[in-house]
C-alpha cells in the first residue's frame, strides 16, 4: 500500500507547473522625487515623480539636455542623495533599508567625483578595494590597471593626472568589485576619440562577459546609439519617452538619435498638444 500524499492531486488533474519566480529588476525607481532649496527660499524640482525598472542585463542609456536630472537620478540610485519622496530598489533590494547589502553589488563612475588629489593611482584603487572588501587588492589592482592602459600612471599623484586620464582611473574604480550592476555618468567625457572608442568596447566585454547591467548617463549620442539597447529621455525631472534606439528613431521619423534628443530637448509640440511623441501616440 502507497502513503496517501497529504494533497492528493484530483483524478485527471495535469501536475502543475512550479511556479517561476521572475527576477526583480536590476533598478526599480517608484515615483522618485529630489526638490532642491533654493536661496530665495524655494524649491527646485530636480527629478519629478520618476518611475522606471530597467531589466537585468542591458545598457540603458540615460539622456537628457543639461539640468533635465541625469546626475541627481544616478546619485539616488547609488544612495549617496536621499529622495524628496520615493522609493529604489536595486536588485530587489529596497536601498532606503538595506543599501549595505547590496553595495558590494554595485559601483559607479562620475566626473564630478574626484578621487583623493594627494594618493596615488594605485594608493585610490588599494583604498577601495579594500573598502568592496576585496581579498586579492594588488592583484586586482594590477589587473584593472593593465586592462585600462593606466600602469604608467600607477604611482603617480591622482590629482596631477588630465581629465581623461582621471576618467580611466575611474573606471577602474567602478570595475574593482566586478559589479553586477553599473551606474556611469557621462562614461566617456573628456577622452578622445581613440581612448572613447576603446572604452565602450570594454564595457561592451564587461556586459558580454559578466552579464552586468549597465546605466549610462550620456550626451555622446553616437555612444548611445552604439552600447544600449534601451534609452531613457528625460526631460525637466521626468521621463518623456523610452525605448530603443531603433524604436526612437522610427517613432520620431528620423535617422539619427542626435535628431530625436533635439525634438525632445526642443519639446517638439505635436498637432495633439503633446509634447513628445510618445504623448502624441498615447492620446491618440
Ligand atoms: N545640490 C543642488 N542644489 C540645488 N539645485 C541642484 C543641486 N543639484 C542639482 N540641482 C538642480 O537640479 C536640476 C537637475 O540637475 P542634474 O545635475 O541632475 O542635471 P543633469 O541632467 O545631470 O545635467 P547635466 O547634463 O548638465 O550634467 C538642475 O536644475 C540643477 O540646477
Amino acid at each position: 500500500m502507497t502513503e496517501p500524499t497529504p494533497y492528493p492531486r484530483p483524478a485527471g488533474a495535469a501536475e502543475a507547473a512550479p511556479p517561476s519566480v521572475a527576477p526583480a529588476p536590476a533598478i526599480a525607481a517608484t515615483a522618485l522625487t529630489k526638490l532642491f532649496p533654493t536661496p530665495g527660499g524655494g524649491t527646485v524640482t530636480a527629478v519629478d515623480s520618476l518611475s522606471f525598472t530597467v531589466a537585468r542585463g542591458g545598457v540603458t542609456g540615460l539622456l537628457g539636455g543639461n539640468g533635465a536630472g541625469k546626475t541627481t537620478t544616478i546619485s539616488m540610485l547609488l544612495g549617496v542623495l536621499l529622495p524628496t519622496s520615493g522609493r529604489v530598489d536595486i536588485l530587489g533590494v529596497d536601498m532606503a533599508r538595506h543599501r549595505h547589502a547590496v553595495l558590494p553589488r554595485m559601483n559607479f563612475s562620475s566626473p564630478y567625483v574626484e578621487l583623493p588629489h594627494r594618493l596615488t593611482v594605485r594608493e585610490n584603487l588599494t583604498v577601495y578595494a579594500h573598502l568592496y572588501g576585496l581579498t586579492c587588492v594588488k592583484k586586482r589592482v594590477q589587473e584593472l590597471a593593465e586592462q585600462l592602459d593606466l600602469a604608467r600612471f600607477l604611482n603617480r599623484p591622482s590629482g596631477g593626472l588630465s581629465a581623461g586620464q582621471k576618467t580611466r582611473v575611474a573606471l577602474a574604480k567602478a570595475l574593482l568589485n566586478d559589479p553586477e550592476v553599473l551606474l556611469l555618468d557621462e562614461p566617456t567625457a573628456s577622452l578622445d576619440p581613440d581612448t572613447a572608442d576603446w572604452i565602450r568596447t570594454y564595457l561592451e566585454r564587461y556586459r558580454a562577459r559578466t552579464g552586468a547591467t549597465i546605466l549610462l548617463a550620456s550626451h555622446n549620442m553616437l555612444e548611445v546609439e552604439r552600447l544600449c539597447d534601451d534609452v531613457l529621455m528625460m526631460r525637466q525631472g521626468r521621463i518623456v519617452d523610452r525605448g530603443a534606439p531603433a524604436a526612437l528613431l522610427a517613432r520620431y521619423g528620423r535617422t539619427s538619435l542626435e535628431e530625436v534628443f533635439l525634438d525632445i530637448a526642443r519639446a517638439r509640440t505635436t498637432a495633439t498638444g503633446a509634447d513628445t511623441k510618445a504623448e502624441a501616440d498615447a492620446a491618440e
